[in-house]
């Protein structure tokens, strides 16, 4: 049997007695939830202070397949895989123990506590002493410390079987989705936004998405990969929205009306003021987005100052004084870090030359001059879907670029992935050609390509592939598909 203990965030733990409680019946609810629909059964158990998750079903890929989906549950910040075993005497508990321990405690302070039950020739502070002595002679570098120890090694001794944990995980922290309310993310398929979202989640917020549409179909379809992911991955305990908006028309309004300098200030206080109606039209009590101080030229707090007084709801802005480099760290652990990274800028007109000082009422004799009837468009024609049909939307939609599971003669293979990734797994075929040219360098360098040859887009997940095939055929190239053996 595999089983597994789960222990929730310390922040849950200092929280008084009930809200204590309703946390730990979140983490319970979402991990049946989540957990329900895997192929083999799983059965999970509230306990007041912490749960349990076994399953009857036993092999090392089912076993990996609970450790992956248990670290991606808000609320979680450890879980331990446990075993039941059965001993005969002190001598062969110390045996076992120290198979799985003596590796683990090198170089560490540790200690042993046992918990008995049943009748026993021995106290539960003999064993600790006898198996704490023993493992303490057969690993040098190793010492006992029973306050505060690196490493403490628990047992539970009923009768001749005995609990032992094999080995320990850290889980994503936070808290349960949904201990607090519902918040709309401004999702734009860049670092920033991709991360704050994730926080969110983290925090234990239903988390919707809000994308304002710049640059057509791809623009639409990476944005909605990524969403999707961020949920599947670590929010699908909850349906939440996708809001697709068009803002393609108010950005033409902007471009012809608005002095350079403040088109960007511009830009977001109109996103700001959709966002607001979005979220109080949807029953949503703040709006995230991924600024941070200093960030891009035009992320200064008095453009932030006169963003904000275009929305009526609580803007959140999760990643307001972290660097560039940890998000990018985060995006990278997360999982969004090539879907962000292989997204163009869209919409550069406006960041061009920015005002790092807005003025309030400059800003608003500017918003005079455009036409009020396209954000009320915006407004009114928004796309809500259900998160669950975005990924199959998206592939509806992408499906005019043609996936070959077997490639035709003389077709060039484009393995777009990173260097790092083309080492650890290079790409072999025996019949074809295969061109290395990374995802953030396919766009310029694809033009020089023979343009008589027919290509396709090789990714280990084949959604980067899409995406540059779609974006490479909004360039104009048509001799362009997706290669997914
Ligand atoms: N097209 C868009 N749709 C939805 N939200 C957007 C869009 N463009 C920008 N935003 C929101 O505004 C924030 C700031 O955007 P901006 O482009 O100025 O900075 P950024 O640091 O490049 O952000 P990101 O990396 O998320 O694209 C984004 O993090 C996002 O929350």
């Amino acid at each position: 049997m595999l089983e597994f203990i789960i222990k929730l965030h310390p922040e849950i733990a200092i929280k008084s007695k009930s809200v204590r409680k309703r946390q730990t019946l979140l983490v319970e609810q979402n991990l049946r939830t989540l957990l329900k629909h895997l192929p083999h059964k799983v059965k999970v158990t509230g306990y007041f202070d912490h749960l349990t998750v076994t399953s009857q079903y036993q092999t090392t890929a089912w076993r990996q397949e609970l450790i992956t989906r248990l670290k991606c549950i808000p609320g979680i910040v450890t879980f331990a895989q446990m075993q039941t075993r059965q001993f005969t005497d002190l001598a062969d508990l110390f045996q076992q123990v120290a198979a799985v321990y003596q590796s683990q405690i090198i170089n560490k302070s540790f200690c042993v506590r046992v918990r008995r039950q049943g009748e026993h020739e021995f106290s539960s502070l003999d064993a600790e002493r006898y198996i704490g002595g023993g493992l303490n002679q057969l690993v040098n570098s190793a010492r006992v410390q029973l306050k505060q120890p690196d490493l403490e090694i628990k047992l539970e001794i009923k009768q001749q079987q005995f609990l032992l944990v094999t080995e320990s995980f850290t889980g994503m922290g936070g808290l349960p989705i949904p201990s607090q309310s519902d918040a709309l993310s401004l999702i734009s398929g860049g670092f920033d936004s991709a991360v704050a979202s994730y926080l969110m989640i983290r925090k234990g917020l239903r988390t919707h998405y809000l994308f304002f549409n710049l640059g057509g179909a791809a623009h639409e379809n990476g944005v909605r990969e990524i969403a999707f992911y961020l949920w599947k991955t670590y929010a699908a305990s909850h349906r939440v929205k996708f809001v697709s908006v068009d803002f393609a028309p108010v950005v033409a309004d902007i471009l012809e009306h608005v002095p350079t300098g403040l088109m960007g200030v511009v830009l977001k206080r109109l996103m700001m003021q959709v966002a607001s109606a979005m979220a109080e039209k949807l029953g949503i009590s703040a709006v995230v987005t991924g600024e941070s101080i200093g960030q891009v030229a035009s992320q200064t707090l008095a453009n932030l100052a006169v963003i904000d007084q275009a929305s009526p709801s609580l803007v959140l802005r999760p990643l307001i004084y972290h660097d560039k480099q940890d998000i990018v760290d985060l995006a990278r652990q997360i999982g969004v870090a090539e879907l962000a990274g292989s997204m163009p800028e869209y919409c550069g007109v406006i960041s061009q030359n920015p005002t790092v000082n807005a003025i309030l009422s400059e800003v608003i004799t500017a918003e005079a001059l455009l036409d009020p009837r396209r954000i009320n468009q915006a407004i009114e024609q928004a796309k809500i879907l259900d998160i669950r049909t975005v990924e199959y939307q998206a592939e509806q939609q992408a499906g005019v670029i043609a996936t070959e599971a077997i490639l035709p003669a003389n077709a060039i293979v484009l393995d777009i992935r990173s260097h790092d990734e083309v080492d650890a797994r290079p790409l072999q075929l025996q019949q074809h050609q295969v061109l290395t040219i990374p995802f953030y360098r396919l766009a310029t360098a694809f033009a020089q390509l023979d343009q008589q040859q027919q290509y396709y887009c090789y990714c280990e997940r084949g959604v980067m592939s899409r995406l540059q095939a779609l974006l490479l055929q909004e360039m104009g190239f048509n001799n362009v598909a997706v290669y997914r053996p």
